[in-house]
């Protein structure tokens, strides 16, 4: 019994290390994905930083370096110039920065770039000029070359005397601008939106600027057509001072940064980390919803193991042939029966002669008398005692509280209807008769006395088959002295 229990623990143990292994498991995997995201969050504000500098602050810092470079200045004063001299001007920076570089000069109304493509101001297709030079700025940005789009980085170019006599600057492609910002969107998760004074988005990570044609008209996008732009202006107005966006269902984190050097405003849009909290309840819900299904497993687990094992346990308890319990669950009752009770009688009963019947009739003819003589010693015994099969043709009975007169009375009307019941051979008419002995001792109750007792019944059986078998003979003290 003891062995089944400590199955039981180790399998309800077991059980219960595994359900706690997967929920730590999936725990700490959980928690190490937010800290890899919260990582990679924080790691996204250095390649932005690099990618703004790279991308825009530097194309404009080259552009204002060109215009107060002297040679400029002084080279487009001049009443004559040279094109091919500003186009190795414009190719060495170009090289230099694998950017396209140009310069418009007023006097001469030319505007030539490093690819030597030359147009004259006061074409249509200059008409940037002229809107530009106007405004009060010094710099602008400004997308222009309907066939292959790139973003201009405009600065005025100014005279000693400080009058206006032309723009320089470099033109980057809007496609590698849109790519490198597209990268950084599927890298980090952050849309970005380039914003100009005017509320047009000048660059995005977003598909608006994976645009074929610059032309602006169809292409612009206002910063308000955005709802979360919408939201975001309308939370400031209200005085809260929170970057979180709510859109529906959806949450998003917006943050606003300057960009003074061309008056822009950079918005940078990520999910939430609050999105995180959604997980979490993920997590537990389904954590609910694993604990349930394994506490039905385990139950259903546990009622298979308990049918095998009742079944196992049975087995083990009861004596093959008569099916009464063995010598060993005797032993084990007893000590159950030694605590609920006082005294009891025991009694051993051994066939007579048994060696007779199975040589006479056969192995089989002699199991089935065990059979029969089994059922009929415990068949008319009470629910407190204990019966069962102690070896070969030897029986126990056990009778609590029961003294030796009571236990005799009991015993002699066995041992009568044993001795008067007739046993048929198969296929016979005629038939045998057999009788048992039994030796009867009645005592104290202990855990430990069985085997003392035993002893004495044993002694008292032995009497009972020196006085001629078939009888019940009680122990006592005196005849054995
Ligand atoms: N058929 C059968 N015989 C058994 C079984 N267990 C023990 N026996 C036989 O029981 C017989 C017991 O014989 P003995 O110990 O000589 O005693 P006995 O012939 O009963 O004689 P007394 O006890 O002196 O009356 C042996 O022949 C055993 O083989 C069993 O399960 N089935």
């Amino acid at each position: 019994m003891n062995v089944i229990h400590k199955f039981d623990h180790f399998i309800t143990a077991l059980f219960f290390f595994i359900i706690i292994t997967v929920v730590a498991t999936s725990y700490f995997t959980f928690k190490e994905f937010f800290a890899i995201h919260n990582k990679r969050q924080q790691e996204a504000i250095i390649p932005l930083f690099s990618l703004i500098t790279s991308e825009v602050i530097s194309p404009l810092s080259i552009s204002q370096y060109m215009a107060k470079d002297p040679f400029v200045i002084n080279y487009i004063e001049q009443e004559k110039i040279d094109p091919q001299t500003i186009l190795v001007y414009l190719q060495k920076v170009a090289a230099q920065y694998q950017m396209v570089s140009f310069i418009a000069i007023e006097k001469h109304n030319l505007m030539i770039d490093s690819n030597n493509k030359r147009t004259e101001l006061n074409s249509q297709k200059a008409e940037w000029f002229h809107r530009l030079k106007k405004l009060s700025q010094d710099q602008y940005t400004d997308i222009g070359n309907a066939a292959d789009p790139h973003l201009y980085f405009d600065v005025k170019i100014f005279n000693d005397k400080q009058e206006f006599i032309g723009f320089i600057g470099v033109a980057i492609d809007l496609n590698y601008f849109a790519e490198k910002f597209r990268q950084f969107q599927q890298r980090f998760g952050f849309e970005l939106f380039f914003v100009d004074a005017q509320d047009i988005i000048t660059l995005s990570s977003n598909r608006i600027m994976k645009t074929e044609s610059h032309h602006r008209k169809n292409e612009l996008v206002n910063i308000n057509a955005f709802p979360w732009y919408q939201r975001f202006i309308d939370n400031r107005a209200q005085g809260k001072n929170t970057p979180v966006v709510a859109i529906g269902n959806n949450e998003l984190i917006v943050s606003q940064m300057p960009i003074r050097e061309l008056n822009w405003r950079l918005f940078i849009v990520a999910p939430p980390a609050s999105k995180q909290a959604e997980y979490w309840q993920l997590f537990f819900s389904k954590l609910i919803i694993f604990v349930l299904v394994s506490c039905v497993l385990y139950f259903a687990f546990a009622v298979t193991i308990n049918y095998f094992k009742s079944s196992l346990v049975k087995d083990s308890q009861i004596d093959f042939l008569t099916r009464l319990p063995n010598r060993s669950y005797i032993h084990r009752q007893y000590q159950q029966l030694a605590r609920a009770h006082d005294n009891a009688s025991i009694i051993i009963a051994d066939v007579d002669l048994f060696k007779e019947v199975n040589d006479k009739y056969g192995h089989n003819v002699g199991d089935e008398v065990l059979k029969v003589i089994g059922k009929k010693l415990t068949s008319s015994l009470r629910k407190i005692d204990l019966s069962g099969r102690w070896g070969g043709e030897e029986f126990i009975i056990i009778l609590p509280e029961a003294d030796a007169g009571l236990a005799k009375r009991i015993i002699e009307r066995i041992r009568i209807d044993i001795a008067e019941h007739k046993f048929h051979l198969p296929g016979e008419t005629a038939g045998f008769f057999t009788s048992v002995s039994f030796g009867l001792v009645q005592g104290p109750l202990t855990k430990s006395n069985l085997q003392t007792q035993i002893e004495k019944a044993d002694k008292a059986l032995y009497q009972a088959k020196l006085n001629g078998r078939n009888r019940v003979q009680v122990y006592s003290e005196s005849a054995e002295d």
